[in-house]
């Protein structure tokens, strides 16, 4: 690789945190050395790019951070990054502490914010960093699988109370408006019913008529426990849960797992891939590349405009859905 015409590059994660966001953040410090460049650390999101909270990155602050959930760099949601002033501000900030390139680690929103900056002229490129799995030009993003399998050990846990008190028990776990993380959950711990909003009409009384029904068809057939497995896109799992007790006389008892699915040491695959994406971004900036977004399709890394990327829709598969439901039955 030639040597690029950028000298200094940024990093920052946005939006909600991610297990293995910093193997993402440690791929862009070492790679980016590696490639001659130096690399400063903007903290807490556009937050801390309004607010100048400007670090230089060494290998040393990345030290010990690839097992670490969470985010070293820490994040945030801003609001003011929304708008044209605070999106100009931001450029300037780059600008005045000589960041030419910018890696952005965070979801479609985060996007928004990267996409308003590569217009502004900072070289800008995204890596997807969120547990919800909801950016459709990427079949993985950083912090999906270790979000699902903490909340199949949640759920498993869940599961076995449920069956000693004979209960029925819905467990409600994150994913925005997105049904991910529920549906690998849901057929990871044999959930009979699994709710996704992709598939929910928004008739709730109908989806409760339905698993009040299949709760009773499985008592019937001598089951002890029946496991409903609800997106927070869905919702209402607590009202769910007592409608279901009213109607069946079924002890039932609503679980929502929250903020708990983001947190803990990520597995190997989010840290591999987390490492590969961030690299792949300083390679972009690099090669003079900007406004892409890196992704992971069909076995391989690969990049994509981000105007393009944020435009495509994700559905889940269908097939996926009917074995899920059947697997459950
Ligand atoms: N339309 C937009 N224009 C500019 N910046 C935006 C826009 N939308 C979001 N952002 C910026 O990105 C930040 C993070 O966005 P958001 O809260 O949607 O999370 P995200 O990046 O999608 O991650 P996650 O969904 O995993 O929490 C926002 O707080 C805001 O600073
Ligand atoms: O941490 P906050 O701001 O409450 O956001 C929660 C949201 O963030 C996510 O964890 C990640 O986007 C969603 O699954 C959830 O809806
Ligand atoms: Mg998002």
């Amino acid at each position: 690789m030639g040597k690029p015409k950028i000298k200094t590059i940024g990093v920052l994660t946005s939006g909600g945190d991610a297990p293995a966001m910093n193997a993402a953040v440690r791929a862009v410090v070492r790679i980016g050395k590696e490639r001659g460049l130096n690399v400063k650390g903007i903290k807490k999101g556009y937050n801390g790019l309004l607010n100048e909270e400007i670090i230089d990155m060494t290998p040393k602050v990345t030290a010990d951070s690839i097992m670490r959930g969470g985010t070293i760099l820490l994040t945030a949601r801003c609001d003011e990054f929304k708008t044209e002033e605070g999106q100009k501000r931001g450029a300037e900030v780059c600008k005045a502490h000589g960041i030419e390139g910018l890696v952005v680690i965070g979801g479609d929103g985060s996007f928004q914010g990267a996409r308003k900056l590569a217009e502004l002229g900072i070289n800008t490129i995204g890596v997807p960093g969120t547990i919800d799995l909801d950016i459709a030009c990427t079949e993985y993003t950083i912090g999906f699988d270790t979000a699902v399998n903490t909340a199949m050990q949640a759920i498993d846990k869940i599961r076995d109370t449920s069956t000693s008190h004979e209960r029925c028990s819905i467990v409600e776990v994150m994913g925005r408006g997105a049904g991910y993380i529920a549906l690998w959950c849901g057929v990871a711990t044999g959930a009979e019913d699994i709710l996704i909003p992709e598939s929910f009409d928004g008739n709730l009384p109908k989806v409760e008529q339905q698993i009040i029904e299949h709760l009773l068809r499985n008592r019937a057939r001598g089951k002890t426990h029946h496991l409903v497995v609800n997106a927070e896109g869905v919702g209402h799992s607590y009202s769910m849960a007592k409608r279901i007790e009213s109607a069946t006389g079924i002890e039932t008892r609503a679980t929502i797992l929250g903020h708990m699915q983001r947190g803990g040491s990520p597995t190997a695959k989010d840290r591999m891939y987390a490492s590969m994406m961030g690299a792949y971004a300083v390679d972009l900036l690099c090669a003079g590349k900007s406004n892409r977004v890196v992704g992971y399709q069909n076995g391989k890394f690969m990049d994509m405009d981000i105007q393009e990327g944020l435009a495509m829709t994700k559905h889940i598969d269908d097939y996926q859905l009917q074995i899920a439901h059947l697997l459950g039955k």
